[in-house]
């Protein structure tokens, strides 16, 4: 059964080689409800494998308490608390063919010959992976070890599953295809999932939960919309696709808009909870820029590159480089380096932090 997962004041300190105490994680709090596919997210350091290592028990926790719905699993080791962790390195044993690998968790428990089989068999069937039982992990492609690793986690059908960057050996196709699969299976089952990664596409893509985190901290968390369109922090908004930044100052509200002076002149933005005279930094996703030959907020391509599906500009503008995407490019209408553009802002599109 999926089990709610909640951290409260989770601290964990090390002691550094000069013997200073640091903490790699500090008074983290987080509630997991069941089912719920969670993402912690953040650059290296920041201390989301310590979280993880410390939610399955293979760290101890300075300070803190971690539970499993009801239960405080402080003292629980790790190998009797109800979660299993998926690791980057797949961990199988190079030993056993791909059923035994599967069943090995289920033989430690001591179930019957037929139990084993018929759950080893279930998780065969979720995963794909029927023709390949008599396989060793030599005779699999990256991808198939990978699979056979989540078949082993969940052929133990536990409360909480764990993974430690699962895809981070896989080549970018693949890991598409990966992040894609352990999504519509975690769904199917409806497993609480706890997923650390560096990558944002992936915790986009896959979460119902992002947890951004910073130095030990959560720096925010919501849904991976929220995290995109009205990050908290500029680390928030850098760290999760690119952004440009732009300083103001809250001028008025027109209409339910806020008008922010720059110094290239006034940006209407559609947010509460800002007072006049109040300093700001405007967030401008490159996507929410369109570029036309008008004669307002003047700005010059200094980079103009043809991705495909998109035309990545960057446009100086304000005394400063932007960042912009033009989805859909028509080669008429392209802009070229040097040339001179006006910078349509869409306002709902725009944040201020
Ligand atoms: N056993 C340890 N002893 C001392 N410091 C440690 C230990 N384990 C982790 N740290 C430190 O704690 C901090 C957080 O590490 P952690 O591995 O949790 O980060 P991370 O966000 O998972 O990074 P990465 O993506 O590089 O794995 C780092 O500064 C790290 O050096």
């Amino acid at each position: 059964m999926a089990k709610t997962v909640s951290l409260k004041q989770i601290s964990k300190a090390f002691t550094d080689d000069k013997g200073k105490l640091t903490y790699a994680v500090e008074k983290v709090n987080l509630e997991i409800e069941a089912g719920q596919f969670v993402t912690l997210l953040g650059p290296s350091g920041c201390g989301k494998t310590t979280t993880l290592r410390m939610i399955a028990g293979f760290e101890d926790i300075t300070s803190g308490d971690i539970f499993f719905g009801d239960e405080n699993v402080n003292e629980v080791p790790p190998n009797k608390r109800d979660c299993t962790m998926v690791f980057q390195s797949y961990a199988l044993f190079p030993h056993l063919n791909v059923f035994e690998n599967i069943a090995y968790g289920l033989r430690i428990k001591k179930l019957s010959q037929e139990a084993i089989r018929k759950k080893v068999e279930s998780v065969l069937n979720i995963m794909n992976l029927n023709d390949y039982l008599e396989r060793m992990p030599s005779q699999l492609s990256g991808g198939q070890q990978q699979r056979v690793a989540l078949a082993r986690a969940l052929v133990m059908e536990p409360g909480v599953l764990l993974f430690d960057e699962p895809l981070s050996n896989l080549d970018a196709k693949l890991r598409v295809v990966m992040r894609d699969e352990i999504r519509r299976i975690q769904q199917q089952i409806g497993i609480t999932t706890v997923y650390v990664t560096h990558d944002q596409s992936e915790a986009m893509s896959m979460s119902d939960m992002i947890i951004v985190m910073n130095k030990g901290k959560i720096e925010q968390m919501g849904s991976p919309m929220e995290i995109y369109q009205r990050p908290k922090t500029k680390f928030v908004a850098d760290f999760i696709g690119s952004a440009n930044f732009v300083e103001g100052v809250v001028k008025g509200i027109d209409n339910g808009r806020l008008l922010i002076e720059t110094h290239s002149g006034i940006l209407k933005v559609r947010r509460d909870g800002f007072k006049i005279g109040q300093a700001v930094t405007v967030v401008i996703r490159p996507e929410a820029v369109t570029l036309t030959k008008g004669t307002t907020h003047l700005g010059k391509i200094t980079k103009s590159i043809f991705m495909g599906q998109t035309q990545e500009y960057e446009v100086e503008y304000d005394g400063q480089h932007l960042q912009i995407t033009e989805h859909n490019p028509i080669q008429e209408h392209v802009f070229q380096v040097g040339h001179e553009v006006s910078l349509q802002f869409s306002e709902d599109s725009l944040h201020i932090i």
